[in-house]
């Protein structure tokens, strides 16, 4: 059976995932020319290696039309619903990290935590008329955070396609769910992270699409030793 490896076609991911797998001495060969998307890796007759973007190898392991990818744990955990019942996380990559927090304005002197953030909440109706307004492209992982870890129920998300941390200085929402990795952009928008507001840590991981083909077979097996093995 043939084993497809999803790898980062362009973004950040790109390079450190090439580098990773180098190390692990698992040579990637375009298939065609250079711009290619799909490749071959020299003696594993039985792997290919499609490129893809970081966000559509999250969705593909998803529908398991790849066996492997490498991608952030944030958009595997954002994109896919009971995401360790469909994947597994092999191996933490050490590169791509950044936190998926929630931040509130600085101003906000009486929030800075989750359930400071609650009491808000539950007094918004009552003092502005309508539900805290939450930013983000991560509304699983906010869903999950606010309604299910922390029983905040009184909110209402603001699904936002880029620029997150300009909505509340814009009117767009009250309060942000995005990534940070330096936190310069929160500071220049003048938010600030509650205390126990980090909802993941993420870095890019090597994913494999849980399927019943992949049991006995040796070439899964090799591959993820081999990747572990470059760490
Ligand atoms: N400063 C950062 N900002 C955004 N993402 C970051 C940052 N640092 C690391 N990452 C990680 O990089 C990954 C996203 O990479 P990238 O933006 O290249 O992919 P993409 O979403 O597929 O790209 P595109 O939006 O162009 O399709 C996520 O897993 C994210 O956690
Ligand atoms: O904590 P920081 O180091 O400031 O990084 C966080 C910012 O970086 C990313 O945006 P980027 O400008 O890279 O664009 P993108 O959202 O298109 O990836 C991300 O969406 C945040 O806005």
């Amino acid at each position: 059976m043939t084993i497809t490896i999803a790898l980062p076609s362009k973004g950040r991911m790109k390079d450190d995932a090439s580098a990773i797998f180098e190390r692990a001495g698992i040579r990637i060969t375009a298939v065609g020319n250079d711009r290619s998307y799909r490749g071959r890796v020299e003696g594993w007759d039985d792997v290919e290696v499609a490129f893809l973007s970081a966000s559509e190898i999250s969705r593909e392991l998803g529908n398991g039309t790849v066996d492997f990818g490498v991608t952030g744990e944030d958009l595997v955990r954002e994109g896919l619903a009971d995401a360790d019942k469909r994947v597994e996380f092999c191996a933490r990559l050490g590169f791509g990290h950044a936190n998926v927090v929630v931040a509130v304005p600085e101003i906000w002197l009486d929030v800075d935590t989750m359930a400071d953030l609650g009491d808000v909440a539950s007094d918004f109706r009552a003092r502005h008329g309508r539900r805290l307004a939450i930013a983000t492209k991560y509304w699983r992982l906010t869903q999950q955070f606010f309604s299910s870890q922390h029983g905040i129920q009184l909110y209402r998300i603001v699904e936002s396609l880029g620029a997150t941390e300009g909505a509340p200085a814009s009117g767009s929402a009250d309060i942000i769910v995005d990534i940070t990795s330096t936190g310069s952009t929160l500071r220049a928008n003048n938010l600030k992270i509650l205390s126990d507001g980090v909802i993941l840590r993420s870095e890019a991981c090597f994913v494999r699409a849980r399927k019943e083909s992949h049991v006995n077979d040796p070439t899964v097996q090799r591959l993820v030793d081999a990747v572990r093995s470059a760490l």
